[in-house]
């Protein structure tokens, strides 16, 4: 799809770049010719992912864990990949926590969990970064991974839903303060991709995530390779006019929930000729 050497040589972090969608974009990035840092808590998924993914890929994987919720571990994390690569072309702020609850069942402590990860931890890595590319007089670029309910909110995720509308409202921020520094803001929102992270918190029984299908029109989850590609073109160069914006990747799912009418998909033929008749007849 993409040139071998579409990121050829480019420093990119990737937070929560271990696991699912964060390695599955780190992986396409290094196919690429991406160099990656990938960063989050636990050193040891980190360790033996950056491992497999040299093996798979080749290419250059370094880690450094890091709990994005505490502001001095991120500046130290970044000044360790700064130094490692001798600079820092992309920052991709994947990390994230969520669980669904009653949000009257949730403690202050609970809600501070996923805004910490989410919110701050997104903002605090954008703002470490963004100081060095200033201070060097350098461009550079993040990719915020946010969701569809950024704008439309959605019960029962609250906490998630509060953070992501934040980060969204960062990107498009920043993408108008920072673009005299040569710095690009841009966010993609993914609907539904499995990965063990969301499955086992969003989708824990079948039932559940049989519903999730359903609500989208292309009746199928999306493929961790379409969401891969899309970030490797919205980091190119060659995309460099995109400032700005948040790229919906999720099969029509947010419309379907928007639209007033869109559960009349499940409506069998013969219901739709009985009601023909019907809407018809009140019609002359
Ligand atoms: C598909 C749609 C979009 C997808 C978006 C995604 O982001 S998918 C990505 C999904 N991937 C991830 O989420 C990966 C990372 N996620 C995580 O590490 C954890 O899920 C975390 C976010 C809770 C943070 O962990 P931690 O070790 O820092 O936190 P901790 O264990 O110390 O708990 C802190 C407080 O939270 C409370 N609490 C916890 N769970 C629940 C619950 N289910 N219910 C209610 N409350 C809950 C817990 O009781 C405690 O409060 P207390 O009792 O002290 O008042
Ligand atoms: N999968 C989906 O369907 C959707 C996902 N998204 C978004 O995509 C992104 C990736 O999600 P997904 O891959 O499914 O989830 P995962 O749970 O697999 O990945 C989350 C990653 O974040 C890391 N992380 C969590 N807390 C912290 C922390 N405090 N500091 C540093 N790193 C942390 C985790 O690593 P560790 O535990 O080692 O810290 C893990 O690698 C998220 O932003 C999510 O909101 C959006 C919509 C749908």
């Amino acid at each position: 799809m993409f040139r071998s050497d579409l990121l050829k040589d480019k420093v990119i972090i990737i937070t929560g770049g271990g696991s699912g969608l964060g390695r599955s974009m780190g992986e396409r990035f290094l196919e690429l010719g991406a160099k990656l840092a990938i960063t989050s808590r636990n050193a040891e998924k980190l360790t033996n992912a950056a491992n497999e993914m040299m093996a798979e890929k080749g290419g250059e994987v370094f880690t450094v864990s890091c709990d994005v919720r505490d502001p001095e571990a991120v500046e130290q994390m970044i000044d360790s990949v700064w130094n490692h690569f001798g600079t820092v072309d992309i920052l991709v702020n994947n990390a994230a926590g969520n669980f669904i609850s009653p949000t009257e069942k949730l403690s202050h402590r609970a809600v501070d969990a996923v805004l910490g990860i989410v919110l701050h931890g997104t903002f605090y890595c954008t703002l470490a970064l963004g100081k060095k590319w200033i201070e060097a007089g350098r461009g550079g670029q993040c990719l915020n991974i946010v969701t569809t309910y950024a704008w439309t909110g959605s019960g029962f995720v609250v906490p998630s839903a509060a953070a992501k509308a934040g980060v969204l409202g960062m990107t498009r921020s920043l993408a108008v303060e920072w673009a005299r520094y040569g710095i690009r803001m841009n966010a993609i929102a993914p609907g539904p991709f499995p990965t063990q992270g969301a499955w086992e918190r969003l989708a824990p029984t079948p039932e559940l995530a049989e519903q999730a299908l359903n609500r989208v029109p292309l009746r199928r989850v999306g493929e961790h390779s379409e969401l891969a590609n899309l970030a490797a073109y919205m980091l190119a160069d060659e995309a460099g006019y995109i400032n700005g914006e948040c790229i919906t990747i999720d099969g029509g799912e947010w419309l379907y929930g928007a639209g007033q009418f869109s559960g009349l998909d499940r409506l069998p033929n013969e219901m739709w000729d009985m009601l023909s008749k019907m809407t018809k007849k009140s019609g002359s």
